[in-house]
């Protein structure tokens, strides 16, 4: 959230240094900081894992990952043998207590080379069970005693439940200090997500509608058209609500909800944002029906192309109860939005890949005009995409040309790619890692908005985890989900807002 410059010294140690995430996104994210000047004059990355590379072996596994997945298509790898040099692999079990003395040998070859003592982040890029053993390591061998120059990056998903996070934190914080932790959710590094600040806070123009006064409802929409892509060992365990809701969803919604904070300073915003996650409804129990829905994606086509449903993909029981599609009807307990319902979705496999935030608002008090016109009389609406398509269109009612007074909802846009080009735009883990390396936490959670999060969410776990879905499968691929997600906002006399491509 700060003006970046270059940051101090570092070296980054990545747990699951040889996994997909590495892979696919934290090492193009370092590799385009480095592009961009962004990357400390002196660095290192060392991945750790247990598979057996040698350097070269593993430079080259990550060169792959970069040329795939990296939003530079390649053209900028000239750069390549310069940056490679500064990455090492440490080959070991991280259950071995014993082999964390290579970490402590690297950090120390690295400050005689360098002549300063460099910032030293250890990210956990490993499954959430193995989390616990690395931090308590890391902790006992008094690797992460220096406070000010000692931060540990945690992955997503924090915690299983409300039980789990509070345990994983209270851990955590007997190790560190809330100042070294940087709980990940990548949303909040999203260019758009950011924007929505700006977009609040720095005009006048929005803010004094934004409020219960002059918003009929807010619907966020994050659809998917991918599936589990083999991540089912996982997903089984999660479901959709704790993979996207629990975190990216609510976390867009505080942005949305949240009051004007008064500067920038990191736990100035946090909390802000957890007043949200506080006053959002919790339900019990007998209202979970009417408030939530659940679904998971049978066989079918997409584009012509068969289709499996989510039972019989890999690693996923042929009786699942997960869902693979959740939308829950949220209030927000405040002077701000009382009244106002937050419909929010998310699914895999559906129709589009697609996060929008939708503020509909209310119609204008008094209707003045012919009355033949009034069938194109629509509401107005601020319509913000942050993915794939980035941009903010305004709706409102305009006069057709001719010589009668005849409407048509119209739209203003603002995109950013055409204002900036479509190569402006840093991935989500290029401003966090680059966050992480300055020691700025606003983008990261605070344990107690992690937490605050899981208690908004667990009332519809229990209740979904206590009764089994009788109808799932319940929606197609390629399609925008269950029925009865369309009845629950159906009943409210509205329709969930399908942007078109
Ligand atoms: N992949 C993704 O798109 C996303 C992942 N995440 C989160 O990121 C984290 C990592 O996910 P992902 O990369 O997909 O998982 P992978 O299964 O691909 O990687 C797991 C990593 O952990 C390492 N590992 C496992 N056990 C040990 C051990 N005993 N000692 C040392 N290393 C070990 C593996 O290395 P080895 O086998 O070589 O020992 C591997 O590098 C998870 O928390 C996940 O939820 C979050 C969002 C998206
Ligand atoms: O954290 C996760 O996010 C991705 C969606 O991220 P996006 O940046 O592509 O919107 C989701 O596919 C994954 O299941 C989840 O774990």
């Amino acid at each position: 959230m700060q003006n970046h410059k270059r940051p101090p010294a570092s070296i980054i140690f990545i747990f699951g240094g040889s996994g997909d995430l590495n892979y696919r996104k934290l090492s193009p994210a370092l590799y385009n900081l480095f592009l961009d000047n962004y990357m400390p004059e002196n660095f290192a990355i060392a991945g750790i894992g247990r598979s057996p590379y040698d350097n070269g072996a593993y430079r080259e596994r990550l060169l792959d990952g970069i040329q795939k997945f990296s939003r530079r298509k390649g053209e900028q790898n000239g750069h390549w043998a310069d940056f490679s040099q500064h990455i090492t692999y440490l080959q070991m079990d991280a259950e071995d207590r014993a082999a964390y003395s290579a970490i402590t040998d690297f950090v120390k070859a690295k400050e005689e080379e360098w002549g300063v003592h460099p910032n030293v982040i250890f990210y956990l890029s490993v499954a959430p069970q193995l989390m616990p053993a690395i931090a308590q390591k890391l902790g006992s061998l008094n690797l992460c005693s220096d406070k000010h120059s000692t931060r540990i990056v945690v992955e997503k998903p924090f915690g299983h439940d409300l039980q789990s996070a509070h345990e994983l934190n209270e851990l955590l914080l007997s190790m560190f200090s809330e100042e070294q932790i940087y709980r990940i959710d990548h949303y909040l590094g999203k260019e758009t997500v950011q924007n929505l600040i700006a977009l609040r806070f720095a005009n006048a123009l929005f803010e004094p509608l934004w409020n219960r006064n002059y918003i009929d409802h807010i619907q966020i929409t994050a659809s998917e058209t991918v599936g589990l892509e083999g991540r089912g060992g996982y997903y089984e365990n999660s479901g959709a609500l704790r993979d996207m809701v629990q975190n990216h969803i609510l976390q867009v919604m505080c942005m949305i909800a949240m009051e004007a904070p008064v500067s920038f300073d990191a736990n100035e915003i946090r909390n802000k944002k957890v007043d949200v996650l506080n006053a959002i409804r919790k339900f019990t129990k007998d209202k979970i029906h009417e408030n939530a829905v659940r679904g998971q994606y049978s066989a079918g086509w997409r584009q012509g192309k068969q289709m499996p449903g989510y039972r019989e993909e890999k690693g996923v029981d042929p009786e699942s109860a997960t869902e693979t599609y959740a939308a829950v009807k949220f209030y927000v307990d405040n002077w701000r939005w009382q009244g106002v319902p937050f419909y929010v979705r998310t699914g895999k496999n559906m129709h589009q890949k697609a996060t929008n935030i939708t503020l509909q608002f209310r119609q204008a008090p008094h209707y003045a005009f012919p009355a033949e016109s009034a069938e194109t009389w629509r509401p107005n609406r601020l319509t913000i995409s942050i993915q794939p398509e980035m941009d903010i269109r305004i709706r409102f009612q305009a006069k057709r040309p001719g010589q009668s007074m005849e409407l048509d909802p119209v739209e203003m846009v603002f995109n950013f790619d055409r204002q900036y080009g479509d190569d402006h735009a840093p991935e989500a883990y290029e401003t966090l890692l680059l966050d992480v390396m300055e020691g700025d936490a606003t983008l990261f959670m605070r344990a107690d908005q992690v937490e605050a999060a899981w208690k908004v969410v667990m009332p519809i776990l229990e209740t979904w985890e206590s009764r089994t879905p009788v109808d799932f499968p319940n929606y197609a691929p390629d399609s925008w989900g269950p029925e009865d997600a369309d009845a629950l906002i159906a009943r409210d006399g509205h329709a969930w807002i399908n942007l078109p491509k």
